[in-house]
């Protein structure tokens, strides 16, 4: 009898979860096209702030790994973020005059410094297993929504946004996505179900902060200080 792989079971807690991302007005608005720019701007920047600290996350996977292979599918998958997806950040900020260097130098704001916190805090106390329950749902759920998307009409040939549904709906995002569940399935195998609960946590946790992460772009998140401030000069 073939058992259930963990990723199934995990699909089963994330379900509800990541097709709430397709009514999020920004995935919304990504994929009908009519996403306002100064909100994409803004995912964009702290996205690029963000993957470098996932890129520290996928370094990490390679330090806890246990055997050749796994190491290499790291480092294969921290290759992918630093020279093709962050690839993707870069040519979109050129669009909005940035440069490289002032995207590296993007203040970090507070859901995504809450969320790699997390990321970095679960996978440094726990072992490669917790690295790669950190890291799923990030891959994951991306191409669970460019696939989503590339079936919306006109997504995939906008004139702006098309870019971005290409490359999270690609052969090769795919592929990486596949090469992270099966390495997910792989460092589940023979955990007692109390460490299975705790990669289950993980999975459910990084998926409400990706809903988190959206809404910061929607809502143009900024550290509640300048407001502070202005508040404080105009009183
Ligand atoms: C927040 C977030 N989550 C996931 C991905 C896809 N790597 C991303 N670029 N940014």
């Amino acid at each position: 009898m073939m058992s259930t792989l963990f990723t199934d079971r995990l699909w089963k807690r994330v379900d509800t979860i990541w097709n709430s991302y397709l009514d999020h007005p920004f995935v919304k608005g990504l994929g009908e096209g009519w996403l306002e720019k100064n909100k994409f701007k803004h995912w964009l920047k702290q996205d690029y702030v963000y993957l470098i600290e996932y890129s520290r996350l996928l370094a990490l996977g390679s330090v806890k790994a246990k055997d050749l292979e796994t190491m290499t599918t790291f480092a294969k998958l921290l290759y992918n973020t630093l020279e093709v997806e962050m690839d993707l950040h870069r040519e979109y900020a050129s669009q909005f005059g940035i440069t490289p260097k002032e995207l590296e130098e993007t203040e970090p704001g507070a859901t995504m410094t809450a969320y790699t916190s997390y990321m970095l805090n679960v996978s440094h106390r726990g072992g490669v297993e917790h690295v790669m329950a950190s890291l799923l749902t990030c891959a994951w759920s991306y191409n669970f929504i460019g696939k989503e998307l590339a079936n919306w009409p006109g997504s995939v040939d906008h004139e702006f946004y098309g870019h971005w549904v290409q490359m999270y709906s690609s052969e090769e995002f795919t592929k990486l996505t596949e090469e992270c569940k099966d390495l997910m399935n792989q460092l589940a195998e023979g955990k007692p179900e109390r460490e299975l609960v705790e990669l289950e946590e993980i999975v459910v946790k990084t998926s409400l902060y990706e809903y988190m992460f959206w809404d910061m772009a929607e809502k143009e998140e900024e550290w509640p200080v300048n407001l502070a401030v202005n508040q404080i000069k105009s009183s």
